[in-house]
């Protein structure tokens, strides 16, 4: 008889990520960066502003030169000159004079100061009122206000968002160093399983895994390439996954992962040179029988054939290990919310139960229904925004406990 399952918890799995290497390094231009990892702290060679700027359209004053103006009592100033953009002033702004300032020009020397354009009266060409006092910086963005020179401005292992490119861009790094993409290849498996675009035959279905897969690694971040539909026969299984190992950083191969007569997935994994299998079984419901095995420095998974089972062990280990791998230090990215729960959940202690959650707001509160099905239904997981877990202590929940949901990515 086959050895069944060394089950072990998703937090034992969680901890082996570290035994498999991060994918290398590439540079990209800042422009086309937006999502990818950083893998190089990005330090600032400059002050951000290099020069104090107006942020305002008016006059740049000497703050003290306005002290005790008002609407009744205004300030008289001479217009000293007038601020181009993008160029320094060549003038000097003493007290009681004033210069035309662009919002983003240089304050000329002697100006600590911008007085809105709304604050002042033309008295003639070369005489201004102002009728409200400024305090020294007052519209204006100092030197090194935004980013100081030496500063960390973003940091190694962040998701780059639109904003971050910015600050790149705005420190003088047109070309970042970021993490190439893991590569994952997807094999499904099963004489009964036929593509999306087949008719099946009697006892025949069509193929879901890849699909939910594929668009599971394109959110975790990842490249990936289907290697094809593989019927219950080692052979085929093994030319498939030998395939993909070389053209890829990660395999996952859902399908035959138990113990079955036609559940291969297990030796034909053993069968290559340099594999270890790490874990065959793990404390989760759906998704217990899940292997992963290090060939060579690769991650092969062996994923339960239940389409649901395979999206939660995809959810609780896969894209974690994935996220090591493309070098992301953001913590698990997955946004939670609070919600009451509609009604009890069973659970069997000893196991991490992930239960699909159906939110609904009521009397403007979060009700969190659980949906309950078998693991091979899609329809369970297309209806629901998201997984409870109940922990491996837990006995069930009661009706009205508060619960996190973790919330599918849109
Ligand atoms: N004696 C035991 N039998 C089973 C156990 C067990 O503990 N002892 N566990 C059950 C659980 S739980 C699951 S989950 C399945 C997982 O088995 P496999 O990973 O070997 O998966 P298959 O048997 O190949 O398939 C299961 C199910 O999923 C359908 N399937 C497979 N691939 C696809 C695909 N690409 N798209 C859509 N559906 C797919 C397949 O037709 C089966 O219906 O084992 C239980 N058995
Ligand atoms: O673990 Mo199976 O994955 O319960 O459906």
């Amino acid at each position: 008889m086959r050895e069944f399952f060394q089950v072990i918890s998703i937090r034992k799995v969680l901890d082996m990520a570290g035994r498999f290497p991060l994918a290398g390094t590439e540079e990209v231009e800042v422009f086309q960066a937006c999502g990818r990892i950083l893998a190089k702290d990005v330090v600032s060679k400059d002050n951000v502003p290099a020069f104090a700027r107006s942020t305002m359209d008016g006059y740049a004053v000497s703050a003290s030169s306005t002290f005790g103006a008002s609407e009744g009592i205004p300030a008289m100033l001479e217009v000293a000159g007038r601020v181009e953009m993008g160029t320094t002033p060549e003038f000097s702004v003493g007290p009681g004079q004033a210069a035309l300032m662009p919002t983003g020009g240089m304050l000329p020397e002697g100006t600590d100061a911008v007085v809105m354009v709304e604050h002042t009266e033309i008295l003639d060409d070369k005489t201004i009122e102002v009728y409200k006092s400024v305090a020294p910086l007052g519209n204006v963005l100092d030197v090194g206000d935004d980013v100081k020179k030496d500063e960390v401005v973003l940091k190694k292992g962040v998701r780059l968002r639109p904003q971050d490119l910015a600050v790149a861009a705005s420190v003088g790094e047109p070309i970042l160093s970021v993490y190439k993409k893991p590569i994952v290849g997807i094999v499904s498996t099963g004489d009964e399983v036929v593509s999306a675009d087949q008719e099946p035959g009697p006892g025949q279905i069509r193929d879901m895994n890849t699909y939910a897969l594929g668009g599971l690694c394109h959110q975790a971040g990842a490249e990936y390439r289907s290697y094809g539909i593989v019927g219950d026969d080692p052979q085929a299984l093994r030319q498939a996954c030998e395939k993909a190992l070389n053209e890829c950083d990660m395999l996952l191969v859902s399908g035959g992962s138990s113990v079955g007569a036609r559940d291969h997935t297990i030796e034909v994994i053993e069968g290559f040179e340099n594999s270890d299998i790490l874990v065959h079984g793990v404390s989760i419901s759906p998704g217990k029988p899940t292997i992963l095995a290090k060939v060579g420095d690769k991650q092969v998974w062996g994923l339960p054939g239940h389409v649901t089972s395979a999206m939660v062990v995809f959810h609780a280990m896969v894209r974690p290990f994935i996220h090591h791998v493309a070098g992301y230090e953001g913590g698990d990215g997955v946004v939670s919310v609070p919600a009451k729960l509609a009604r009890n959940v069973p659970s069997v202690q000893g196991r991490t139960d992930y239960v699909r959650i159906r939110l609904v707001e009521k009397d403007g509160e979060l009700t969190a229904e659980p949906i309950f099905g078998k693991s091979g239904v899609i329809r369970t997981m297309v209806e629901a925004d998201g997984f409870i877990q109940v922990d491996l202590n837990e006995e069930g929940l009661d009706p009205g406990t508060m619960v996190r949901v973790d919330l599918f990515e849109k």
